[in-house]
């Protein structure tokens, strides 16, 4: 049975090769191109041209689609952006985009087929659509070079595609919808747009060694895929920031999402009926992200007995407002963490003594940072970004009065809003000798009460 297709296989396929070495000899080129096309055409003859082409050749393919099965292919999408990032003088075909007015011009390579040497390997790129429209960016090479290939060259093109994919990584800002709004499939539940805040480390203004402290933990922690894994700890980190209105905790989140180039998920307790929506959004946040909770202690009266509180949004079921700090804090450690990897949680609070302890307790909250009433060398940074000045003859003036007065930088930075230095410091000082005057009032007040 078996010799007998074999015999049959044998015999089709010399009788297509003789009808083709017959076309050879009769017909001139352009006429063969023709037919070989018009061939090519007809779906089931290609496949079979295809199949034979390939069982003869010497090359191997590697094909990596945009869908598998019915997930996304990560490989597929560091690839694409590989290959796009082969830009130089030499390609014809390039792309450019650009997403917004102000943004600078990104171009792409937009060849079908892009051809490379790597350690003197030839590797052949091509780029196409399946028949149901999926992409798919298949490789050709000699097989000879297999140990290449799969040795180094596609580990290489992988984690470059993935490295440009990260330097060109735009922040966005999700917002959560009410559940009214949302969609099947969990879709709909955040509104996301760009975020464009232009706050960095260098700009923030607070005490030196501090932000050096924040900025080496957030690093350790970027980097720290291995460290959590070895010791079996989910990859994630809190951050609480508490500190008087105005003294830099959204500006500091700010900050954070543009060096790690993470999303900022804006969790707005709020507008949250119940711990099943929560659960539900905290589910649909992705990797890399921060998720913050903007003035805690106002969001939810998360203070005092919390077995009181449960028991109530217990009772009053699913649809009361009964997000609950035990539902809060049962995301934080439990199944939240074990289904996501690389997520810093951020709140912010004004009254750091109103919080439950269960809530910021270290392992929930790992850094708790105070930003606080502006020093001289928060003033200098501020100085340096406003009017861009490292040192000026009345910033002796202005460090003696910051010993003596609160300030938030927030103030600071309003008065250094006139672009003219002298008197953008002029006012300054105006404005602290005021509230040095303000507070020796309330203190001579408080005494007089005292007596
Ligand atoms: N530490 C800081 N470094 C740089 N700029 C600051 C700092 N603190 C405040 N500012 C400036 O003041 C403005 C208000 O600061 P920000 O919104 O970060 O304060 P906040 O602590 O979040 O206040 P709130 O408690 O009211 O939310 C910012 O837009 C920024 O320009
Ligand atoms: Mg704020």
């Amino acid at each position: 049975m078996f010799a007998e297709n074999l015999t049959r296989i044998g015999s089709n396929v010399a009788g297509l090769f003789f009808v083709w070495s017959t076309l050879k000899r009769y017909f001139p080129r352009q006429i063969q191109q023709l037919l070989f096309n018009a061939i090519q055409r007809i779906p089931i003859f290609k496949r079979l041209s295809d199949k034979i082409l390939e069982f003869f050749s010497p090359y191997a393919y590697i094909r990596f689609r945009e869908i598998e099965g019915y997930r996304y292919n990560y490989a597929f999408a560091a690839v694409k952006t590989y290959l796009g990032a082969k830009v130089n003088s030499e390609v014809k075909n390039l792309k450019g985009n650009q997403v917004k007015e102000n943004m600078s011009l990104d171009l792409k390579r937009d060849d079908v087929k892009i051809e490379e040497e790597y350690e003197g390997v030839k590797m052949w790129w091509e780029i196409f659509r399946c028949v149901k429209g999926k992409k798919i960016c298949r490789l050709t090479f000699h097989r000879s070079n297999w140990d290449v290939v799969t040795g180094s060259y596609l580990r290489y093109v992988v984690e470059e595609g993935k490295s440009i994919k990260a330097r060109k990584k735009k922040v966005m800002v999700l917002m959560n919808n009410p559940s009214l709004h949302w969609k099947t499939n969990m879709k709909g539940l955040w509104t996301c747009t760009e975020f464009e805040h232009p706050a960095t480390f260098d700009t923030l203004a607070m005490d030196i060694d501090k932000k050096d402290e924040i900025f080496r933990d957030l690093v350790a922690f970027r980097d720290g895929k291995e460290y959590y894994d070895r010791i079996g700890k989910a990859w994630k980190r809190g951050y609480l920031l508490y500190g008087p209105p105005g003294t830099g905790k959204s500006t500091m989140i700010a900050a954070m999402a543009n060096l790690m180039k993470y999303n900022i998920y804006d969790l707005e307790l709020t507008s949250i009926g119940n711990n099943w929506e929560l659960k539900k959004l905290l589910i649909a946040t992705t990797n890399k992200s921060i998720i913050v909770i903007e003035d805690i202690d106002c969001s939810l009266d998360l203070t005092g007995e919390r077995e009181v509180k449960d028991l109530k949004g217990d009772k009053e079921g699913k649809k009361s407002n009964a997000v609950t700090l035990s539902g809060l804090l049962n995301f934080i450690d439990g199944i939240w963490s074990a289904c996501g990897q690389e997520r810093i949680l951020v709140f912010t609070t004004n009254h750091l003594g109103k919080l439950d302890q269960a809530l910021i307790r270290r392992g929930r909250m790992d850094m708790h940072i105070e930003l606080s009433y502006c020093t001289f060398g928060a003033f200098k940074i501020l100085a340096k970004n406003y009017l861009n000045i490292d040192s000026h003859h009345l910033f002796g003036k202005i460090e003696s009065l910051l010993k003596e007065t609160k300030i938030t930088p927030a103030d600071v930075a309003e008065h250094m809003m006139v672009k003219e230095v002298d008197g953008s410091l002029k006012g300054l000082i105006r404005a602290l000798e005021r509230i040095k005057w303000s507070q020796n009032v309330k203190v001579e007040e408080q005494l007089q009460q005292g007596d």
